[in-house]
């Protein structure tokens, strides 16, 4: 008997189902005739599971998934303007809760340009940078409220959280990763100019650590201007460390500067494997086009590859990694009209 991985599979809602499909079709190929059984177990949660239910996440079904290997994520929420759901109970109290009750301080989320796809820039140079997004503080840890008086003198409030400790674990990260790429370089990417305490911070700590790992070097750009850079001069960015709100912003331009959201990639890490990691696309659950096998699912093909690598089946990620370059360098466009099943096939034909 070989190594058995177990994965949590939560497809969730739009878009989400139809990429997973095509993701646990790779997952199953690359592993099969291999040393490796995967064992998959779905679970139902998301927005149309709260329209049935009423639940979020309870905590049976959070201890539940505590036991798998890894999570494999498709997408949650509503449309933007559906009035049936309220607006962040399924990011918050499922999709949040899931990264901060499993300590996902790491949001991996690499940006490449792959030979042949099209960049909507001009010069677009050599693209290939990881962002490593903070994925348990700042302002998504809920620290706000309001006092909604329903006058002029209403107040609502939505507190930073940046603590010395989480800080202070995901820059070491970084800088692990930039030690093992070639340009060996990170950039902080923060706003410290106005957000003077957490900015500080952030920047007084990426200089410490920096003192370990004296072949890294790094420098330091303000959001407004990285994102000026991410679009007239990508190329100069290796590894990119910043906080989850900022992280989230950059990594949805970093996919439109890299051929498009369906192809951009993330794993949301625990890297002291206290909990499992959980492996999804960064993009949402496109409403607009769900249910019409319209979507790409080459992001969450990717993500199967940074789950595979997690786990320590480094010759499987890269199989299909390089079954996804492959496949995306030989398109005429980027979906080339064809079917999410469609590319899935494509991608697993290329595994063998
Ligand atoms: N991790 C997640 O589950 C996650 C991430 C982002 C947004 N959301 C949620 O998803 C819902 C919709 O959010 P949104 O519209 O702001 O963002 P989105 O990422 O779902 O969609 C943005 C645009 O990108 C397109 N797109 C997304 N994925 C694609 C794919 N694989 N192939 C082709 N096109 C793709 C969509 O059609 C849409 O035009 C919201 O409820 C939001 O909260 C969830
Ligand atoms: C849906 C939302 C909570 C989530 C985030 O902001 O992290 C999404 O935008 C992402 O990028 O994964
Ligand atoms: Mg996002």
């Amino acid at each position: 008997m070989g190594n058995v991985i177990d994965i949590a599979v939560i497809s969730g809602d739009g878009i989400g189902p139809e990429v997973v499909a095509e993701a646990v079709k790779v997952l199953k190929f690359v592993t099969n005739g291999g040393k490796t059984e995967v064992k998959l177990t779905d679970y139902k949660l998301g927005a149309e599971h709260w329209l049935e239910t009423g639940e979020t996440l309870p905590e049976e079904t959070l201890e539940a998934i505590k036991k798998h290997d890894a999570i494999l994520f498709g997408a949650v929420g509503a449309a933007p303007g559906d009035t049936r759901i309220p607006s962040g109970i399924i990011e918050r109290e499922m999709l949040l809760k899931l990264r901060f009750s499993l300590d996902h301080f790491v949001n991996l989320r690499p940006a490449k340009l792959y030979p042949g796809i099209e960049s909507p820039l001009a010069n677009p140079g050599e693209i290939d940078f990881v962002v490593v997004r903070e994925g348990t503080e700042g302002p998504y840890v809920g620290n706000g409220g309001s006092v909604r008086t329903g006058t002029v003198h209403e107040i609502a409030t939505e507190v930073s959280v940046n603590t010395a400790y989480g800080v202070e674990r995901v820059v070491r990260d970084a800088f692990r990763r930039a030690a093992e790429r070639e340009r060996k370089h990170v950039t902080l990417v923060h706003k410290h100019n106005v957000l003077v305490h957490a900015g500080h911070l952030w920047k007084r700590t990426v200089e410490m650590v920096a003192q370990e790992f004296p072949e890294v070097t790094h420098d330091y750009l303000h959001v407004d201007a990285a994102t000026i850079f991410l679009t007239t001069d990508p190329s100069r960015f290796d590894v990119i460390v910043t906080d989850n709100l900022f992280g989230d912003i950059l990594t949805d331009q970093a996919g439109a500067i890299t051929g498009g959201i369906g192809l951009a990639a993330s794993g949301n890490i625990n890297m002291d494997r206290t909990y499992p990691s959980m492996f999804e696309p960064v993009h949402g659950s496109a409403p607009d086009i769900a249910g019409q096998q319209k979507a790409d699912p080459t992001a969450a093909i990717l993500s199967v590859a940074l789950m595979l690598d997690h786990l320590g089946l480094v010759d499987e990620a890269r199989t299909v990694e390089q079954a996804v370059e492959k496949e995306i360098t030989s398109r005429q466009e980027l979906t080339d009209n064809r079917t999410t099943s469609e590319i899935g096939d494509a991608i697993v034909a290329l595994l063998a």
